[in-house]
């Protein structure tokens, strides 16, 4: 990523200089048939010397042949060692296991955070190389530049701070985002993540250090969905902090004013919507991490008439689903069993109301898709938040969660009233699955457990799905000491396997959104979609409902392991792709026109998607003057 920092003192000629090399980079993309063959071309470069050292989207370091530094006039410029590949990672991989072998009493938050650092700099130099030691390594660097390391950057980011990476549109900049959007120097971008700093996971309002998520996201939106990393863009919306502590800290770098509300937030964001909509007609905007408050209301007001979605509402129930109909599998059920599960679910923000809406649609359109279905269905649901079971007694319910609201006819035969406990909850409900999103850490308690001993399913379900690993409502030791091993275990953040004796292994499967998102920008970008359809987001959820094996199932094992997310986001963008043409929404992606598009049959449909996800490779660099 360029140094932003010089980039906004730039004068127009240098911008449009810029706005020319991203150009001929893009121009020298070309296209046969559905494949590409970007990467083979050389790309054409209008800077020499140190300025191709310092600019990380073509450093290729000590990997510059000799050739290439005469050409490039930076022969004598780095040490004369010309080294493949394959031996920067070696060097690079040296200097971070090092690390490890300093730090003998395990991960602790310096030690992560070191990590972080270390990879941030090599982010911050060369982004081809940290593409691909990420992606080499994804199992091992996936939680530290995500979920959960991300979260502790975003708590530390005023103190982390070096570079500037993304774009940042604050209440100050009211009436000049349509012109700052053009400070950014790439002519096409692909995939915008953006936050307002309003809920960074379970640790709350975190400000303008919530940009930390959207860096995080995009990370596996290259690694995954390999989007180049030369069209994403990272955008925080500061329109101030409630974070008591944020007002008060003098290191903090966002505005020090509480949040604006109301018309005068909805204004902010439609500027930004416009504006980025405006320079880049083509791009799709994933709102993350929102308070609840906003989520809903603004993928209300964006979905139909921009490329856009929410990833803590769609993502996280399109996950959540395929990791319930899993669970049906597991117990040696047909998935049409779903509709039978009873579902506890404590939290009734954002995700967790995401979640309920999906789960009762997929009920419905399972029982013949009728209002009567669609009625029925919400009764197998008991919602649980930090006010205890919601019912129809309660006053002032929110207006997303009031559909869940329990009758109080109903509930009195169970034997629960308004406000019940979680633990009394499961101990009358006695549920197939319980499913936490309510960030609040440890709520999963041993009451709780031991009521869930008495699930009348033959192998519970147990998704304590709140980020980071300290918010989650249990732990899969917690767990699977309480249960036994007769039970699916899914969290949000990362745990390993327990050990479970005599050779058993307890299976820590992970219930996290990330597992969607990647494939739905790509599906979306790739088949031209002007909008996000819930038949898209359908689709996508039953791709990863379908991925894994009837042997993986039953052995408890519902998802896929992170070292497959790159093939899992093929499937599930080409499954998008596919849903778009039959909905006749795909409008098509560069000389793919839809007319082309609606010829593929699935096959070609998966080389198409393949073809179009950029890998990390040098490719030739070319001067020529401007
Ligand atoms: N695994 C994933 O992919 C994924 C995706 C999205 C969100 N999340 C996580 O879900 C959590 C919630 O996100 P959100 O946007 O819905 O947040 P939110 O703040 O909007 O909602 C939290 C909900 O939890 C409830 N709650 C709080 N304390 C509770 C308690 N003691 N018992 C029961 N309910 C309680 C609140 O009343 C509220 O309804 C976060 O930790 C987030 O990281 C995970
Ligand atoms: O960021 C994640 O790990 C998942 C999810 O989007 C969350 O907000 O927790
Ligand atoms: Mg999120």
């Amino acid at each position: 990523m360029a140094n932003f920092s010089n980039q906004m003192r730039l004068s127009s000629t240098i911008l449009r200089r810029l706005h020319q090399r991203v150009a001929a980079a893009v121009n020298s993309y070309s296209s046969r048939n559905f494949t590409t063959t970007e990467g083979h071309r050389p790309t054409i470069v209008h800077k020499r010397s140190l300025d191709i050292l310092h600019d990380p989207w073509f450093n290729k370091g000590t990997a510059f042949s000799f050739t290439e530094r005469d050409r490039l006039h930076i022969r004598g410029l780095l040490p004369p060692n010309v080294m493949s590949f394959e031996q920067q990672i070696a060097r690079f991989m040296a200097d971070l296991k090092r690390l490890e072998v300093q730090a003998r009493d395990g991960p602790s938050d310096p030690y992560v955070l070191a990590k972080w650092r270390i990879l941030n700099r090599l982010h911050d130099r060369n982004e081809t190389l940290y593409y691909k030691v990420l992606m080499e390594n994804i199992e091992e660097y996936a939680p530290i530049v995500y979920t959960p390391t991300v979260g502790l950057v975003c708590q530390k980011y005023s103190g982390l701070f070096r570079r500037p990476r993304g774009m940042y549109f604050s209440a100050e900049d009211r009436g000049e985002m349509m012109s700052m959007v053009y400070n950014w120097p790439a002519d096409q971008v692909d995939m915008i993540v953006v936050t307002d700093g309003s809920r960074i996971l379970g640790l709350g309002d975190l400000g303008v250090q919530g940009i930390g998520i959207a860096i995080g996201k995009l990370d596996l939106y290259v690694a995954a969905a390999g989007i180049n990393p030369q069209r994403v863009l990272p955008v925080m919306i500061d329109v101030g902090t409630d974070n008591e502590n944020l007002l008060k800290d003098p290191l903090y770098l966002g505005l020090q004013e509480h949040r604006l509300d109301g018309e005068e937030y909805i204004e902010v964001i439609d500027e930004f919507m416009e504006a980025v909509f405006t320079r880049w007609p083509h791009v799709i905007v994933q709102f993350e991490d929102f308070q609840s408050k906003w989520a809903f209301k603004l993928l209300q007001r964006y979905r139909n008439n921009y490329r856009m979605f929410n990833d803590d509402v769609q993502g996280t129930a399109g996950v959540a689903i395929a990791g319930l109909l899993g669970a049906v599998r597991a117990q040696g059920r047909p998935m049409i069993d779903f509709p039978k599960m009873k579902i506890v679910v404590a939290g009734a923000g954002s995700a967790g109301i995401g979640v309920l809406n999906a789960a009762r649609k997929t009920m419905a359109r399972m029982l013949g898709n009728t209002e009567v279905a669609f009625e029925s269905a919400r009764s197998q649901f008991w919602v649980v938040d930090a006010k205890g079971l919601i019912t129809e007694a309660r006053e002032n319910v929110d207006p997303d969660a009031r559909p869940f609201a329990r009758k109080i006819k109903e509930i009195e035969r169970q034997g629960l009233s308004e406000g019940a406990t979680l633990a009394e909850v499961v101990r009358k409900v006695k549920p197939d699955v319980l499913l936490g999103l309510s960030a609040c850490g440890g709520l999963f308690s041993k009451e709780v457990l031991e009521a869930l001993k008495h699930s009348t399913s033959t192998r519970p379900a147990i998704f304590p799905m709140s980020n980071p690993t300290r918010n989650a409502e249990c732990t899969p030791e917690e767990a699977f000491s309480v249960l036994g091993e007769n039970i699916i275990f899914a969290s949000g953040s990362p745990f390993k396997d327990v050990d479970l004796g005599n050779g058993h292994v307890g299976h820590c499967n992970q219930a996290n959104n990330m597992f969607l998102f990647p494939g739905i920008g790509l599906g979306t970008l790739l088949s031209g979609s002007r909008i996000v359809s819930d038949g898209m987001l359908q689709a996508a959820a039953e791709c990863l409902a379908a991925y894994m094996t009837e042997e993986e199932v039953l052995k408890g094992i519902i998802y896929p392991s992170i070292s497959r997310i790159r093939d899992i986001t093929k499937e599930v963008a080409a499954a998008v792709v596919k849903e778009a043409i039959e909905e006749d929404l795909a409008e098509g992606y560069r000389e793919m026109d839809s007319r082309e598009l609606r010829k593929l049959d699935e096959a070609q449909i998966s080389e198409f998607v393949e073809n179009n996800m950029w890998s990390p490779d040098y490719p030739t660099l070319v001067y020529k003057k401007d």
